[in-house]
């Protein structure tokens, strides 16, 4: 018999969300079709619709119009599914006048399938005192104590919002390798939202741009690298940008391209794009039109 495949992480059409009856738009026909076993960022600047997906994605809110399913249901379907799937908010909430170790009591009564070892094994890893308050731990702290509740449920799926956004490097790089190391030990996937762009680097191997309520890209992001590229402009000549290429952006220096000419038959010098390029270069073509409908390459990008 053949293996059966697992469901997407996640699976959108038309995905939109309108806050209130004329409120804002939050999300505009998303399409999205994420495999399973990724660890996947979730990248776009402030007011992009972020948080509205992760939460679409928890359940916490309904959409407008549209589906979509988290690991093949609805989400938060039921008691189930609501336990193959692990969420840390923005601010990491903890309860301030419970312990650590209370913590760890209250998720083992309220998940089935609590894992007390894993628990306490990496609360000891990171240096947390049981009997300490939530409320007294630093961000870094809380965090990791968010962080190892979320993963002692041994999701399916783990989704973070911005969880090391107020993190220093040195607690936010701590935090990065746990996560890594959770993921890798559950074998889940997670979705990860946040601004800094070497932190989704450093742990995602699936890139989302989401600007303006619009998916502007999203796939592999080994792929999404090879299959885009850095022209450089040769000095003092104008006009100098061969055709064949569907141009992302451009600035002083050249232009970050899609597909084409293979670079040796080029008039130019070709590099191969950063992560930080890449973001940058679709996320400055989406604010020079913000509110273009989704124009091919766009829906191309979110096949
Ligand atoms: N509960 C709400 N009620 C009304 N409007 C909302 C609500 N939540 C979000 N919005 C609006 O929806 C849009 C998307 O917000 P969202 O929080 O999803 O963006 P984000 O990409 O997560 O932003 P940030 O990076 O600043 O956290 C924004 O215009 C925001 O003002």
């Amino acid at each position: 018999m053949a293996p059966t495949e697992s469901p997407p992480t996640l699976h959108a059409e038309g995905l939109t969300k309108r806050y209130g009856r004329r409120g804002r738009l939050a999300l505009s026909d998303v399409n999205l079709a994420v495999p399973s076993g990724r660890v996947i960022g979730l990248v776009g600047p402030n007011g992009a619709g972020k948080s509205t997906l992760l939460h679409l994605a928890c359940g916490l809110t309904e959409p407008t119009s549209g589906s979509l399913t988290v690991l093949g249901s609805p989400p938060a379907a039921n008691a189930s599914h609501l336990a193959r799937v692990g969420f840390v908010a923005q601010n990491t909430p903890v309860y301030g006048s419970f312990t650590v170790a209370e913590h760890l009591k209250l998720g083992a009564t309220m998940n089935p399938a609590w894992d007390r070892s894993l628990a306490e094994r990496r609360i000891s890893q990171v240096g947390l005192n049981p009997t300490q308050r939530a409320g007294q731990l630093s961000g870094g702290q809380r965090a990791q104590l968010a962080l190892t509740i979320a993963a002692a449920k041994r999701p399916e799926l783990l989704i973070f919002d911005e969880p090391a956004a107020a993190l220093d490097p040195l607690a936010r790089r701590g935090f990065l390798h746990s996560l890594g190391e959770f993921v890798r030990e559950l074998g889940a996937s997670a979705v990860f939202s946040s601004h800094l762009l070497g932190d989704i680097e450093q742990v995602c191997d699936y890139l989302i741009v989401l600007c303006d309520s619009r998916i502007q890209l999203a796939g592999d992001t080994r792929d999404l690298l090879a299959g885009h590229a850095r022209l450089i402009s040769p000095r003092g000549e104008s006009g100098w940008m061969p055709t064949g290429f569907e141009v992302i952006s451009t600035d002083h220096s050249g232009a970050i391209v899609r597909g084409g000419t293979a670079p040796e038959a080029l008039p130019c010098r070709v590099e191969p794009v950063t992560l930080e390029e890449l973001v940058l270069g679709y996320m400055a073509r989406a604010a020079a039109v913000p509110t273009a409908p989704a124009t091919a390459a766009v829906r191309r990008a979110q096949r």
